[in-house]
Order: structure tokens, then sequence, then C-alpha cells
């Protein structure tokens, strides 16, 4: 049941197997003889500097993955020293995660909720846990057809965990709590801007014209996502869109999402105009299989394949990159 939930998509997982084919469809295209000893893998995003471009995606219940959830998780991105988008529905506390590794870069998740108080609250206990940016997913006016999780009755935590963010007042934590609401609206993001200071991101961006809403609206950067194949199945790998949303953006950093499992995927993604691209499940998996070690793990192997990728393509940084290093084959 739980690996169902961790692995799967919604309906047919059309969309959760194209992002990774879309992503092999494509070859790299190195360059020769550029003569440089030493790589630089560091990016800055929103003012928060990320020691690789691979962040962690923003992934929910950690402790249903292992015992110490996201306290596991968050040590071992410390380590790494890039960002965890901490998930509003994580089963360890904003400030708990924050207290576990004193120094973390962390950006925080939210799904905003009809009641604009409730969802306030929330943004406060970010901001006073010290999460340096707000991602707003945006791709979920409704829960995505789960059918895994409708075939195994996964509709709420085991005993003993809750999401722990959403424990404010009275409010007992329960996943049933989260509203996925097909009311929000552009409003909410303006609203967003003057309850917070801090940077807005817009995760779960598909559509070009929304790229240049989004600009428009004043936010600080977008998040190219099919939320893992995980909302709405069908639509576009994230890969294939990245392009025509990165010429959208007015000049905002982009980042993306969704099948990235390699170093030569990064490299893709960053040719084609991401800033940084994030990891959903494998570091779900890194998590499972061995905790705090295996998320290290995960990001020490990706963080290799990345520096040998430039080593390969004849690139000294990750802004050497751009769409000449890539080529579609059928
Ligand atoms: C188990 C699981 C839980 C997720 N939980 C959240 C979440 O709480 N909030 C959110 O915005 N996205 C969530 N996502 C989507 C991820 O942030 C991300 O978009 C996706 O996993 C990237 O694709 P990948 O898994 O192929 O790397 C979740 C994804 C998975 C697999
Ligand atoms: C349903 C949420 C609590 C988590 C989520 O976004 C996901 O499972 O994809």
């Amino acid at each position: 049941m739980y690996y169902d939930y961790f692995a799967g998509g919604a309906g047919d997982e059309v969309t959760l197997r194209a992002n990774e084919a879309s992503l092999a469809r494509l070859a790299l295209v190195p360059r020769i003889l550029r003569g440089s000893a030493r790589r630089e893998l560091g990016v800055t995003l929103l003012g928060t500097r990320a020691s690789m471009p691979v962040l962690v995606a923003p992934t929910a219940f950690h402790r249903i993955a292992a015992p110490d959830g996201e306290r596991a998780t968050v040590r071992a991105v410390a380590a790494a020293d890039t960002i965890m988008i901490v998930s509003m529905a994580s089963t360890v506390a904003v400030e708990d995660i924050a207290a576990e590794a004193p120094g973390a870069k962390l950006w925080f998740q939210l799904y905003i909720q009809p009641d604009r108080g409730f969802t306030e609250a929330i943004i406060r206990r970010a901001e006073a846990a010290g999460c340096t940016a707000l991602v707003i997913t945006v791709d979920s006016p409704a829960l995505g057809r789960r059918e895994r999780d409708d075939r195994n009755d996964f509709h709420e935590l085991p005993d003993g965990m809750r999401c722990e963010n959403l424990r404010i007042g009275d409010a007992p934590g329960d996943v049933r709590q989260i509203t996925m609401s097909p009311e929000i609206s552009w409003d909410h993001i303006a609203w967003l801007r003057e309850i917070t200071d801090l940077p807005i991101v817009l995760k779960g961006v598909l559509h070009r014209e929304d790229a240049r809403l989004a600009a428009e609206a004043g936010v600080a950067g977008l998040l190219v996502s099919n939320h893992g194949g995980r909302q709405l199945d069908t639509v576009p790998a994230t890969i294939d869109v990245l392009p025509e949303i990165v010429d959208a953006a007015g000049g905002l950093p982009v980042l993306m999402d969704g099948g990235i499992r390699r170093g030569t995927d990064v490299l893709k993604a960053l040719a084609l105009g991401a800033s940084a691209v994030a990891l959903g499940r494998p570091v779900v998996w890194g998590l499972a299989a061995e905790g705090e070690q295996g998320v290290k793990g995960v990001l020490e192997r990706i963080r290799d394949e990345v520096d040998h990728a430039l080593v390969q393509c004849g690139c000294a940084s990750v802004r050497d990159l751009d769409r000449s290093f890539v080529r579609c084959h059928p």
C-alpha cells in the first residue's frame, strides 16, 4: 500500500511513464577540446545558494518511508548543501525539521487552503522556522485520481503519524484536512504577496500562457512540474514543455521536476533552460532503503553523475550548457 502510494501516478500512469521516456529520447551532444580542470556545480536560486543544481522536491509523509522521516531527510540534504522543499504534508513539523539540521536550506511547499486565516497561520510557522521561499502547488484544484490508492484504500496515515504542520489551534493534523480547492485563483497569489515577503514559486506550471501570467503576477520563479504524473494523467512530460515555458517566463528562474534519475537528465534540463531540477521519488527510495544514509547516497551519486556528465560535455560550469547540447532522437 505504501509502496504504491510513493510509486504510483494518476489514471493509466501515462504521464508518470512519459517523464522518464521523454528524457530518454533526448540525446546529449558533447563539445570537445575545451580544456578545463575543474567544474562549478553551484547555483544561487532566489538568493539561496545550493552546492548543485539538484533540489529535493516536496514529498509528503516521510515517516511512512523511514522511522525518522523528514528528520533523516533534512540531515542528508544539509550534508549535501542543497535545498529541501518541505512538504506542507510532512509528518515532522517544519520547526522540528529546521531544528534537526541548523543551517539547512529550507523552502516550504503550500497548498493554499480555502480558509485564508488557516493558510496564513501555516505560512507564519514556515517563516518562523526559517524557510526562505514559498512554493505554491498550483496543479491540484482537485486531488489526482490515483487508482492504486483507491484499490488499497489508502486514505489516511498510520496510527501515531499526523500532518504536523496542520496542527494549528484545535486542528488535529489529519490528512483529510488538506483541501484541494478548485476555487484557488490568481487573486490568492496577489493576497499571498501582500501577507508575506517570502519569494513565491509556482509549482505545477505546464501552459506557456500561465508562465506569462505568472511573470506579470510578480512571482519570483516557476517550477515546471506535473506532480510526478500524480495529478491529471496524459499531461505532457515536463522536459517537453520546459523550453516553451522558459521562453514565456520573461527571464524568471524556471525549475523543473519529473523523471530526473541521472546526471545526464539534469544536464538535459539545464541545457533546455532550467536553473535547477528537483528529485521526488529517488529521495523517497533512498529514505526507505537506508534512511539518512540512503538519501545522502542518492544526492552524492547524482552530484557525481552531474560532474562526470559536465566533464564529458566539455563544460566547466552548469552555466556553459545551452540548447545546442541537446538533440531529440526519435
Ligand atoms: C510520494 C509523493 C508525495 C508527494 N507529495 C507532494 C506534496 O506534498 N506536495 C507537492 O507539491 N508535491 C508532491 N509530490 C510531487 C513532487 O513534489 C514532484 O513534483 C514529483 O515527485 C517529481 O517527480 P519524480 O518523482 O519523478 O522525481 C509528491 C510526489 C510523490 C512521489
Ligand atoms: C496528497 C498530498 C497530501 C501529497 C501529494 O501531493 C501527493 O501525494 O502527490
